[in-house]
């Protein structure tokens, strides 16, 4: 379960310790291990050197080699073996860490409040959170295995290096300190700029997909902006190379610097370490190992510390949005499933002076606005763009707590009943509904998830018109949809309604809106989608919304909803008799629209 809370680069550690210890631990131990190696090395080295020179010179017997030849043996061994081993555990690892993870983003998003899915910048920063988190979370693991291999190694070769020589081991101290400083700089620069790169890259990415995704491709042929996007694709793609190309290149200046000044430290210290080696005061064997330390050491402090201070600034910055991603706010309930509302009788939806205003905005969508609907009438709400018809259902359904007023569902206010009553009792098809690439079947099933009722199902099948479809279908109403798996089928536009519109008969809820899912069809065929619906729905009661309104005209009622209440109210005969009033002038400019001139789309079959 993901913690609301700031993260810091302990969690890189504390997450895996977490969701895979076991494997952690090997890591670290190993990284222990590995870290000790170079110092190990150094004195096995040394000891093998010494040793064959004592042999050549006669003072010891050949057999003393065994054992500096076993020590050299055990390490050549452990540095072999070891990695393969580890690439395997870590692999299974990442796996599990992989799945764990991506499972826990995955229920916060669920979780989230409906305001946080609506809004750009929290939309942008869960898209870029959860792209990827494993590949970051793995970096952050890897890089405290690096930071702490630096540290051990460095700090294990520098009580090698003193021990022979404490002037040497200052001397490299000294000189360490403007290289540690200048690999920090280095590495915290080169991010800043890496992250002005990806700023460009994600514009240039965006205009990428316009110029291949297939939802663009009608526009793009029609109004053939690709030369003009393709131009400014360019234009970006050269900046943000121009910032890469100048990344590399410093990197590669400060690399080269780097290994002069290594070499440059090499060879004071051998100089310095020469007369000890001339008086015999070390041994030759010591000397050719040092100069190695002296070499790793310095390349440590030099390079390795460059890019594992680069990798840190890059990673805290991830940390940091992973942190805001947390802390987003939750809907109580959200991944509850909807409650069984079957004994519960709807009598009369009010808003009573509701006003509201979206996080973060200053200005009112909806202003006092007041109505009541009665169980036995079905109403059709009409109104501009604009003037606030989505946001009654969004506030009806929870998505949006923060309204001023009052919503009661038979007098009782919606603040009161829980999420999963809410979602029981309402369901919703919205313009923009989604098409599953599920069988048709689980299409419909996914509207009441408690219960599978095959009957219902093949009644609703047949009510919506959708027989025919699926008897024309290879596997039946089993068939998959869409176009991602194998042997499934695509939809057109108007089947693919009917499907959304049975999820909804198959929800059994009580209050039912159709918020214009058939906004994609002409204006006669909407009518007679909305016919076709509420004769199958003649017993539940619905909430159509509409710009269209010869569809409008066979609902009992018809609200005029204008700049967020409810301008006008009744039948649309009354409606129409209204003198100046904002339906009869919407009626009369949309009248020629529902003139028949040609057969009705909907009955040709929706192509
Ligand atoms: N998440 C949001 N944040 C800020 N403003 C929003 C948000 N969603 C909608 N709006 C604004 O609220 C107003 C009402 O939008 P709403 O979708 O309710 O209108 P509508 O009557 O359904 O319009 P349409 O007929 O075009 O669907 C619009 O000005 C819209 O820009």
């Amino acid at each position: 379960m993901l913690k609301s809370k700031d993260y810091t680069t302990l969690d890189f550690l504390t997450v895996p310790l977490r969701i895979i210890p076991l494997q952690t631990i090997y890591s670290i131990l190993i990284t222990i291990l590995n870290s000790l190696i170079p110092a190990y090395q150094t004195l096995v080295v040394a000891n093998f050197i010494n040793t064959a020179t004592d042999i050549f010179k006669g003072r010891v017997d050949y057999s003393s080699i065994y054992l500096p030849i076993i020590l050299i043996m055990s390490y050549i061994i452990f540095t072999n073996l070891i990695p393969s081993i580890t690439q395997i555990i870590e692999t299974s690892a990442q796996n599990k860490l992989n799945a764990t993870l991506k499972k826990e983003i995955a229920l916060k998003q669920v979780r989230l409040e409906y305001k946080h899915i609506e809004n750009k910048d929290t939309q942008e920063l869960i898209n870029r959170v959860c792209s990827d988190p494993i590949k970051n979370f793995m970096a952050g693991l890897n890089n405290w295995f690096r930071g702490a291999t630096l540290l051990i190694s460095s700090f294990s070769l520098l009580i090698i290096v003193m021990s022979s020589t404490f002037i040497s081991g200052i001397v490299i101290i000294i000189i360490s300190v403007p290289l540690f400083y200048i690999a920090m700089r280095t590495g915290k620069k080169n991010y800043e700029m890496g992250m002005e790169a990806k700023k460009i890259q994600r514009k240039y990415n965006y205009l990428s997909s316009i110029l291949i995704n297939r939802d663009f491709a009608e526009e793009r042929k029609l109004f053939a902006y690709s030369t003009p996007l393709r131009d400014k694709f360019d234009q970006l793609y050269d900046e943000s190379s121009k910032i890469e190309n100048k990344i590399e290149i410093k990197s590669y200046i400060h690399m080269k610097s780097g290994s002069m000044v290594t070499l440059f430290i090499v060879i004071v210290i051998v100089t310095l370490l020469l007369p000890s080696l001339h008086r015999g005061e070390i041994s030759l064997g010591i000397f050719i190992a040092l100069v190695n330390a002296i070499y790793g050491l310095v390349q440590n402090m030099s390079w390795q510390l460059s890019s594992t201070m680069y990798d840190y600034a890059r990673l805290k910055e991830y940390l940091k949005e992973f942190s805001s991603f947390t802390r987003l706010s939750e809907k109580k309930d959200a991944c509850v499933l909807p409650a069984d509302m079957d004994s519960f009788a709807f009598e009369s939806l009010e808003f009573r002076n509701v006003s509201f205003k979206y996080p973060g905005t200053e200005h009112y969508i909806l202003k006092d606005c007041s109505f009541i609907l009665s169980h036995h009438k079905n109403y059709c709400f009409v109104g501009v763009n604009g003037a606030g018809k989505t946001t009654i259902t969004k506030l009806l359904t929870g998505m949006y707590d923060e309204f001023e007023g009052e919503i009661l569902i038979n007098g009782k206010s919606i603040r009161d009943f829980s999420f999963a009553e809410i979602k029981g009792l309402i369901s919703v098809v919205y313009q923009d509904y989604a098409k599953y690439p599920l069988t048709v079947k689980d299409n419909i099933l996914l509207g009441n998830l408690t219960k599978t009722d095959e009957k219902r199902l093949e009644t609703i099948v047949s009510e919506m018109g959708l027989k025919d479809v699926v008897n024309g279908l290879e596997f039946g109403i089993d068939t998959y949809l869409g176009k991602i798996k194998e042997n499934s089928k695509d939809l057109s536009g108007g089947q693919w309604q009917r499907l959304a519109i049975s999820r909804l008969l198959y929800s059994n809820s009580k209050i039912n809106i159709l918020d214009e899912p058939t906004a994609s069809l002409d204006p006669l065929a909407e009518s007679q989608v909305y016919e076709l619906f509420s004769h199958v729905n003649k017993d539940r009661f619905t909430i159509f919304i509409t710009h269209r309104l010869g569809a409008a005209k066979m609902a009992d009622e018809i609200l005029v909803v204008d700049e967020g209440h409810i301008a006008e109210r009744g039948s649309h005969d009354q409606l129409m008799s209204l003198k100046n009033g904002k339906y009869s002038k919407m009626f009369a400019s949309q009248k020629s629209w529902y003139e028949p001139k040609t057969k009705s789309v909907f009955l040709e079959g929706e192509g």
